[in-house]
C-alpha cells in the first residue's frame, strides 16, 4: 500500500482561553497524491484551524499528523518550515502578494531561501506564470492587475516550487463567478498533474466541483461525500 500523503489521526485542537474552545474534535483525514477535496462548513467550524494543521502552520493538541508518511509533532520549528517551503503551497483568497515587487519576483519569492541559483529561480517563475496564462504580465506590479490575474500570480508562486499539496483558503472569494471559473480549471489542471488539493469554500459551487467535499460543523466531519 503506498503511504499517504497527509494523514490526520484523531486530531483534536483546543484553544485554551478561557473559556477553551475545541476548534477541532477528532478528525481524521487522508489525502493521497493527485486528491482533489473541499472543505466546507459554517463559520467557526474549524476549517482555517484544520488548514493550518494541514499547512505546519499549527499543531494538533491531541493525535497525530503525518506528512509523506513522517510524524510531524515531533519536528522543530525549522524542520517544519522546510517541509512547508518545499512540499505545500498556499493560497489564500486576498492573494497575498508583495506590492512594490513586480508579477515575475512575486513568483521567484517562494525560491529565495532555496540555494537556486538566480537564473534557474527566473526560469523556473517564467514557467509557472507560462503556465497559468500570465507570461505577458511578468513586469507588471500586483496592484496594476485585475483580481482573477493575481490570483493567477498567487497560483504560479504556490506551484513554483512543485509541492505536493495546495492549501486553498477562500481563493474565489473575492472574484466574480467567470473568473472564479478560471481559477478553478486551473486548480483542476494542477490536480490532473498529480498535486494534492484541498480547499476550503463558502461557495457551494466550487464546493461541489471537488470529487470530495468534507463537510465540518462544530470541529468534526460530518457527512463525508
Ligand atoms: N487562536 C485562537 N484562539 C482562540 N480561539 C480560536 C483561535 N483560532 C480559532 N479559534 C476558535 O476556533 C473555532 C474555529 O475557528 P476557525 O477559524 O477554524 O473557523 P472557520 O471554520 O475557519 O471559520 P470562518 O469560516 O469564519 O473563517 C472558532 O470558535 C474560533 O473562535
Amino acid at each position: 500500500m503506498s503511504t499517504a500523503l497527509v494523514e490526520l489521526r484523531d486530531v483534536t485542537r483546543s484553544f485554551p482561553g478561557p473559556p477553551e474552545v475545541q476548534a477541532l474534535k477528532g478528525i481524521n483525514l487522508t489525502v493521497n497524491d493527485g486528491d482533489y477535496l473541499s472543505i466546507v462548513g459554517p463559520s467557526g467550524s474549524g476549517k482555517s484551524t484544520m488548514l493550518n494543521i494541514l499547512g505546519l502552520l499549527d499543531r494538533p493538541s491531541v493525535g497525530e499528523y503525518r506528512f509523506d508518511g513522517h510524524l510531524t509533532g515531533g519536528l522543530d520549528e525549522d524542520t517544519r518550515a522546510a517541509v512547508r517551503a518545499q512540499r505545500i503551497g498556499f493560497v489564500f483568497q486576498a492573494f497575498h502578494l508583495m506590492p512594490r515587487r513586480s508579477v515575475l519576483e512575486n513568483v521567484m519569492m517562494p525560491m529565495l531561501y532555496s540555494g537556486t541559483p538566480r537564473t534557474e529561480r527566473e526560469d523556473r517563475a517564467r514557467d509557472a506564470l507560462n503556465r497559468v496564462g500570465l507570461s505577458h504580465r511578468v513586469d507588471f506590479l500586483p496592484g496594476t492587475l485585475s483580481g482573477g490575474e493575481r490570483q493567477r500570480v498567487a497560483v504560479a508562486r504556490a506551484v513554483v516550487t512543485r509541492p505536493s499539496l495546495i492549501l486553498a483558503d477562500e481563493p474565489t472569494g473575492n472574484l466574480d463567478g467567470t473568473t472564479t471559473t478560471d481559477v478553478m480549471e486551473l486548480f483542476e489542471e494542477l490536480v490532473t498533474d498529480g498535486l494534492a488539493l484541498i480547499i476550503i469554500t463558502h461557495d457551494l459551487a466550487v464546493a461541489q466541483r471537488a470529487p470530495t467535499c468534507v463537510h465540518i460543523a462544530d470541529g468534526r466531519v460530518s457527512t463525508p461525500e
